[in-house]
């Protein structure tokens, strides 16, 4: 089981940032929330900064995990998946190194796209909390 973290990126004004992942990719083309693997010796917090360095060229706040961690496999991958909330600083803007899109979304606008499947429950749990 490999575990993944992402990140939860909230701005300011309450959008959310999702990211398309590149076409060549495993799940080429469908949304994620941005972040990777867990290398040996990080925490959870550790990869997702790391992470967003590398393919958003951004630092976060790391805030709270979602309490949905998900399972995930298609038979030849498997992960688990966990959410953490993060601030962004008011002037970083996230750069697209790896990605084939970034959208900055409402939470209306977030259930619209087409989420890799293990994103789904996280996207409710996301949902819920602007109720
Ligand atoms: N980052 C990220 N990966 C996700 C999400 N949902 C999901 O199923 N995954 C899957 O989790 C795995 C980890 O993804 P990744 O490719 O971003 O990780 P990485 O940057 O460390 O990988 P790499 O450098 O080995 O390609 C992939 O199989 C990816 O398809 C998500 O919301 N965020």
């Amino acid at each position: 089981m490999i575990e993944v973290v992402c990140g939860i990126v909230e701005a300011r004004d309450g959008r959310i940032l999702a990211c398309r992942r590149g076409l060549d990719r495993h799940l080429g083309g469908l949304w994620e929330f941005p972040g990777g693997k867990v290398e040996p010796g990080e925490t959870g917090e550790d990869a997702l900064i790391r992470e967003l360095r590398e393919e958003l060229q951004i630092d976060v706040e790391v805030g709270t995990a979602l309490r949905s961690a998900v399972e995930w496999t298609d038979g030849q991958v498997s992960i688990r998946l966990r959410g953490y909330w993060c601030r962004i600083s008011d002037n970083a803007s996230p750069f697209a190194l790896e990605h084939e899109e970034l959208k900055w979304c409402t939470c209306d606008e977030l259930k619209t796209l087409d989420w890799a499947e293990a994103d789904i429950p996280l996207m409710t749990e996301i949902s819920a909390s602007f109720r």
